[in-house]
């Protein structure tokens, strides 16, 4: 349990931004440009990414005041596990074309907190790498392989490296629209840095003609890019994992009763950061009538948005049960690396805290019962 007079909040040495938009401005003048634009931009004319952010906005709190909120208890219970915050960190691929260190560096920063980190399939380290660098929960975001053994290879070698849950996004059947990334002439796997799974898999390795980098990642592009994957895949998954399965990118109430119906273990709403299909609803929009649909059957996460505390917060009052950070530790990692995240989340943390203790809340199952109107 993380309280007010916590050991955790990790002192500020030096100034290290608190604004996410400070976040954001800092890491453009430290990336390079394509890099940066990678990170920064959406699908399309980029609507739906702007939409996740200012429709925050428009959902306003209202506190209670006089109650005791001396002890805050920001605690959870998340598929039998007893987590400090309901706060984890989102899969994020390539971040060694952030920080050398990429994964390592944002799990350590995790582990100060006992955050759960989600590893990417598209990660640039192994498996085995990530799992030995730190002791907070880990869970795998799989994307779907269309060579079977690839795929279940890859949630073999999660399960016996001790991860928790198997993440399937399945909202990235085949890579979005992203107009900056085509006009940079930039692929995120053109560098080699979101290949540290796959280059020791030998599954992988041995459907490939021939061993070069480029093979490897025409490869990868061609096993991820399924878009014939369906409601039938996960019954395949489930067979072959007993580790909770949730699904990642889900934003229709039908299809959150689809998931229940199959039998997942969570769900995450979430647009994946407007990156994926522009047009669409606002995450956040999505969120009151999924969590209607499942009606507290399976948890339900929610990602797409989240920049400060006062956000997090806001999701869980429209009943999510734990939120997914994105964006805001990748632009930490840029500036500061592993300390850069470890203090962005020491201040997230803090937020959240004083935004609980501000709107008389005492827990999270309080803060679900926080009144919340929209413009
Ligand atoms: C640079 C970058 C890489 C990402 N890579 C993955 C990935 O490998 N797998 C995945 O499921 N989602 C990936 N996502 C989506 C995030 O998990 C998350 O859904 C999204 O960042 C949420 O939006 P926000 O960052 O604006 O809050 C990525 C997002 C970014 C910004
Ligand atoms: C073919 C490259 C796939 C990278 C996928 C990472 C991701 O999900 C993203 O949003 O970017």
């Amino acid at each position: 349990m993380l309280n007010t007079s916590n050991d955790n909040i990790v002192q500020t040495t030096t100034k290290f931004p608190y604004r996410f938009e400070d976040l954001e401005r800092i890491a453009k003048h430290t990336l390079a440009e394509n890099v940066f634009s990678y990170i920064y931009s959406g699908a399309s004319a980029e609507n739906t990414l702007q939409k996740n952010n200012s429709t925050f906005h428009k959902y306003n709190m209202i506190p209670r005041l006089l109650r005791d909120v001396s002890k805050i208890d920001m605690s959870i219970n998340l598929f039998g596990k007893q987590l400090p915050t309901p706060l984890i960190l989102a899969p994020v691929g390539v971040l060694k074309m952030v920080n050398e260190m990429g994964d390592l560096a944002v799990v350590k920063a995790a582990e100060t907190f006992n955050l759960p980190f989600i590893q990417s399939t598209v990660s640039s380290f192994s498996i085995e790498e990530v799992s030995q660098a730190s002791s907070n929960p880990k869970w795998f975001q799989l994307y779907w392989s269309k060579n079977l053994d690839v795929t279940f290879n890859m949630v073999n070698r999660a399960e016996q490296a001790g991860y928790e849950a198997i993440v399937l996004t399945i909202d990235t059947v085949t890579l979005g629209w992203r107009e900056s990334d085509l006009h940079h002439g930039f692929s995120p796997l053109a560098n080699g840095y979101g290949q540290g799974i796959w280059e020791s898999d030998t599954a992988f390795l041995s459907s490939l003609r021939d061993g070069s980098q480029n093979a490897m990642i025409e490869g990868i592009i061609d096993n991820i890019n399924f878009p014939s994957l369906q409601w039938q895949h996960i019954v395949e998954l489930k067979k072959r994992t007993h580790l909770p399965i949730i699904l990642k990118g889900i934003l229709h109430p039908d299809d959150a009763l689809l998931a229940l119906q199959y039998g997942v273990d969570g769900i995450i709403v979430s647009n994946h950061g407007g990156r994926q299909l522009d047009g669409i609803i606002p995450s956040i929009n999505a969120l009151p009538a999924i969590v209607k649909a499942i009606d507290g059957k399976i948890p339900v996460l929610f990602d797409s948005g989240i920049r400060r505390g006062n956000d997090a917060l806001k999701a869980i009052a429209l009943g999510a049960d734990a939120v997914l950070i994105g964006r805001p530790f990748v632009y930490s990692l840029a500036i500061g690396g592993e300390e850069g995240v470890r203090q962005f989340l020491s201040n997230f943390i803090q937020d959240f805290q004083t935004n609980m203790i501000l709107t008389g809340v005492c827990s999270i199952k309080e803060a679900k019962e926080i009144h919340i109107v929209r413009e």
